[in-house]
């Protein structure tokens, strides 16, 4: 029997037996390879750049370069703080290029902050590595731009703002530092605005049934219920689904929203809950609409109808088919579930080489409650297009998949 690892209390998985293979770091040429081979060590190198830490550290960084690129995965210390969740995984002695992406991934991030003393008493402990890239891009001008554009939201009817502020939320998703790693110089290509599948009608009626009395309510308004937000990226993305969130319980969508955080540093800028207070505090000191907007949201937060959550298995190294009964339990009584970004749907889908014509529906039945996925496309894992759309997308540029320039809302009711 294999045991349960990584808080899961779960056997390690449950997704359907004619599930694909999972994608495995090491094909060469693969965007998996390229992550580890090229994102990772220019993420220490950046991480080393960014913050004058100490010797002890800096060997530390060294040691994980080397380890990445040169040797096998090596376990975390035992005088880590938190190792014993780590200590039954299966792939130690293993070469990095050869386990699954997605643990790779995971316990590359684990190990770095265990390199720079993040969990550790004393100095450094709770320090955010990527804490000076968030902060500069949450500084930035661009955000000044996306703030102000909230004051034109009035003029549009009703449903162009619903639409406004969901896609807003959902091309925030090109604001996710790692993926700028790799885009490099270049920078990001052009947004695609058509989507390769839009189920936002489905969302809306979801969310429309609570408020004017959905099935098994015949006859009228009932209370609205809660929305799960899993968060991505902070800062620019993070920004937006705050927006939208406040758009859902100032609209009577949700009667309270529940914002899933990372519960440490992980993918360079996901979203923790200091990230999270920086960006009421962006709103609060920015002017107009903004500002409400961040004023109503600190009164929700206050009243307890915006909750924070941060739970461990946020950072698991595991697709959600593995998630924890108190998660489950949290999921399974939304009336919505929001995934955001390229992480959480291979999360959600699993990580696995999936045939894109695949139905949303199918990969996602294991999970508790509906669910929908928006996320800008930075990996080869996708589900739920039309033979039509693939074809389609398959004649023109090589790198849809990967390039962050196509976008999806999906939605399994
Ligand atoms: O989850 P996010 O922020 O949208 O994207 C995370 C990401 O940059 O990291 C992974 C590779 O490291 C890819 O899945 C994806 O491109």
């Amino acid at each position: 029997m294999t045991r349960p690892s990584q808080d899961t209390g779960r056997a390690p998985t449950d997704a359907a037996p004619s599930a694909p293979a999972p994608v495995v770091t090491g094909t060469p040429g693969s965007f998996a390879r390229g992550v580890l081979d090229k994102r990772h060590p220019a993420l220490i190198e950046r991480v080393r750049r960014a913050t004058p830490y100490p010797p002890e550290q800096r060997r530390a960084l060294d040691a994980l370069l080397d380890e990445i690129t040169k040797g096998s995965i090596e376990r975390l210390a035992d005088d880590e703080p938190g190792a014993d969740l780590w200590r039954d995984e299966p792939y130690y002695g293993q070469r990095w290029a050869d386990v699954p992406f997605l643990w790779a991934e995971s316990f590359f991030y684990r190990k770095l902050l265990a390199a720079l003393g993040h969990f550790a008493p004393g100095p450094w402990l709770g320090i955010d590595p990527f804490a000076p890239f968030k902060n500069a891009e949450l500084a930035g001008s661009k955000v000044d731009d996306e703030l102000s554009a909230l004051d034109r939201l009035p003029d549009l009817p009703p449903d162009e703002q619903d639409r406004t502020l969901l896609l807003s939320s959902l091309w925030g998703n090109r604001a996710d530092l790692g993926f700028q790693l790799s885009a490099g110089e270049a920078g990001l290509g052009d947004r695609v605005q058509g989507l390769v599948a839009d189920d936002s009608a489905a969302l809306w009626d979801i969310l429309a049934a609570g408020v004017t009395g959905g099935p098994g309510e015949p006859g009228g308004p009932s209370s609205p219920g809660k929305v799960c937000l899993v968060a991505d990226n902070a800062g620019p993305e993070l920004l937006p689904d705050l927006v939208l969130a406040d758009h859902l319980l100032a609209t009577g969508r949700a009667d309270s929203v529940v914002l899933h955080l990372k519960p440490y540093p992980y993918y360079v800028s996901d979203a923790t809950t200091t990230d999270t207070l920086a960006c009421l505090d962006r709103l609060t000191a920015a002017s107009g609409r903004a500002a409400a907007v961040g004023a109503r949201l600190r009164d929700a937060l206050g009243a307890g109808r915006l909750v924070l959550r941060s739970h461990p298995f946020s950072c698991a190294p595991h697709g959600y088919d593995r998630m924890p009964a108190d998660l489950r339990e949290d999921f399974a009584s939304a009336a919505l579930t929001v995934m955001k970004g390229d992480l959480n749907y291979r999360r959600l889908v699993g990580d696995r080489h999936w045939p894109a014509t695949t139905p949303f529906a199918e990969a996602t039945a294991y999970f508790p409650g509906p669910v929908a996925a928006l996320r800008t496309l930075k990996c080869d894992v996708v589900t739920g297009l039309t033979p039509g759309t693939l074809a389609e997308l398959d004649a023109g540029t090589e790198s849809w998949r990967t390039s962050g320039t196509h976008a999806l809302i999906q939605v399994r009711p």
